[in-house]
């Protein structure tokens, strides 16, 4: 297959969501703009659920506009051309295979959601998941599949196959330790399809770094089209929005190159970790945790929830009384200014140019809950520390789970970690509480401890009496 030339060195980035375009794509466009035009983005998606977005994308060669609102309300509009090839979704991937397997792509990034990755809390690729049975059918077979483990293991073998030398793989979800846990997943997945001489060349040929990734990217809204278009002129077909606020933390470890992102503000470091500690626990998890609340009390936006003073102060004890003080250790001080980031962070949420939605935000709480907030659980109880303040977000969900169970949510909640059998189960059980505190998905090894029972269930107490008032 003969592809176009995009520029000295390609990324491909599995993912094409709003997210990549408002973040990544962005500080490459201000690279390109700084003088430095040698690396291109190549963008995918590895499921057929944006054809039409593609496709206007494609029409519109990979052009889009991003629209920034700050917290005082000051809109901009910058055009992005920095994806400068759209794949067309085709089962075989073919076009994405030949791409990754070109000499001049040299990274390969992908946002494919927290739910994407299909681990378990011991860090087990689940492959009991009907997606990844299927890859790794695929995969045997020689061909390529649609999660991220199956795309990548076939532009892997490709590249091999094509000796087109080394590439980093580089996750930009909002996963805890994202690179070094894709790999173990993509090295898991490898060898359990039977290809351990491919399993070799990855560990020599591949890193996979952690990154930390911030820029509050909600749903474009059908009203963006017509806000570009005054604001610009153009009418952009596919733009986003976003928040001004932005942050690309990344551990350096790129083996084959990497743009020079260091000039457009992007933070290569050491390690990720501090940054995403925060980040996950301070920012994703008091995300759901108003999101859940507002959802609630009938509230449609974040900024509304954040604004309500009993939603927020749920948020900041949390954050202040149990993730701080996990954060921030005599032993291990936090390079992060912690109240100072919980604060921006709220302050943040309660920007209402943002609308960004309830039913955005709520989504996927079975990835999120193991991911976001069971940590701070294990690590309290491991300490001996009460857990209070974060028990409420776990209490917020099994409400909104109630509502979901009985068919009451206002919109449509999506999870892709949930077992729909098992969520019935937790709701009808005699005691939900000490059922969904049991499920072994959600919290690995405190699963069933009966401190976050008792603490889950004083917490529901508190929930039950903010509804009530609310809804008097
Ligand atoms: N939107 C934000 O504010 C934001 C900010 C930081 C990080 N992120 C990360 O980016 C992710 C995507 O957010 P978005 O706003 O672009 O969402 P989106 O709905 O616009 O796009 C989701 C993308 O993920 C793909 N996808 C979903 N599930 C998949 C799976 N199981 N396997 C393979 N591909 C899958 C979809 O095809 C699509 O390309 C988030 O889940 C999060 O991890 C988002
Ligand atoms: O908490 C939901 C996330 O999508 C969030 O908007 C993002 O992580 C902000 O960077």
């Amino acid at each position: 297959m003969s592809l176009p030339l995009l520029s000295e060195f390609v990324i491909l980035h599995l993912g094409l969501g709003s997210f990549h375009r408002a973040h990544q794509a962005v500080y490459l466009q201000q690279l390109i703009e700084a003088g430095d035009a040698r690396w291109s983005l190549s963008g995918a998606n590895l499921r057929p659920d944006m054809a039409e977005l593609l496709a206007t994308l494609r029409a519109q060669d990979g052009c889009y506009t991003v629209e920034t609102v700050s917290p005082a309300g000051d809109y901009r509009y910058q055009r992005i051309g920095a994806i400068r090839e759209v794949l067309p979704w085709e089962p075989s991937l073919a076009a994405v295979v030949a791409r990754g397997a070109d000499p001049r792509t040299r990274i390969v990034s992908f946002t494919v959601t927290e739910a994407g990755y299909y681990l378990d809390p011991q860090d087990r690729l689940d492959t009991g998941a009907a997606e990844l049975a299927e890859d790794l059918a695929r995969a045997r077979r020689g061909e390529a599949g649609q999660t991220i483990y199956g795309a990548v293991c076939a532009i892997l073998r490709a590249r091999h196959d094509a000796s087109a030398g080394p590439v980093t793989l580089l996750n930009c979800d909002n996963l805890r330790h994202n690179g070094r846990r894709f790999r173990q997943g993509l090295l898991a997945f490898i060898e359990e399809a039977g290809m351990p001489a491919l399993a070799s060349w990855v560990r020599e040929n591949t890193t996979c770094p952690n990154a930390m990734v911030d820029r509050i990217t909600p749903r474009p809204p059908p009203e963006l089209r017509a806000r570009v278009r005054e604001a610009t002129g153009w009418d952009d077909a596919a733009p986003v929005t976003a928040e001004r606020f932005t942050q690309w933390v990344i551990e350096d470890d790129f083996i084959h190159g990497r743009p020079d992102w260091a000039r457009v503000g992007v933070e290569l470091v050491d390690s990720v970790a501090p940054y995403e500690e925060a980040k996950i626990r301070i920012l994703n998890a008091s995300h759901s945790c108003i999101a859940w609340a507002g959802t609630l009390v009938g509230l449609q936006y974040i900024h509304e929830g954040t604004r309500t003073p009993a939603i927020r102060r749920m948020a900041f004890d949390y954050v202040t009384e149990d993730v701080i003080p996990c954060l921030d250790t005599p032993g291990h001080p936090s390079p992060v200014d912690l109240p100072a980031y919980r604060d921006v962070v709220l302050e943040r949420f309660g920007n209402p140019a943002i609308r960004d939605t309830n039913q955005r935000v709520a989504m996927d709480g079975f990835s999120k809950i193991p991911g976001f907030i069971a940590p701070t659980v294990r690590e309290r109880l491991a300490r001996g520390e009460g857990i209070a303040g974060v028990a409420v977000l776990p209490a917020l969900f099994l409400f909104f789970l109630r509502r979901w169970h009985a068919g009451t949510l206002p919109y449509r909640y999506q999870d892709q970690g949930m077992d729909e059998a098992v969520a019935h189960a937790i709701c009808d059980a005699p005691d939900p509480v000490t059922a969904m505190c049991s499920d072994a998905g959600l919290w690995g090894d405190v699963a069933g401890d009966l401190r976050l029972v008792d603490a889950v269930r004083a917490a529901s107490e508190r929930v039950r009496t903010f509804i009530e008032e609310k809804s008097r």
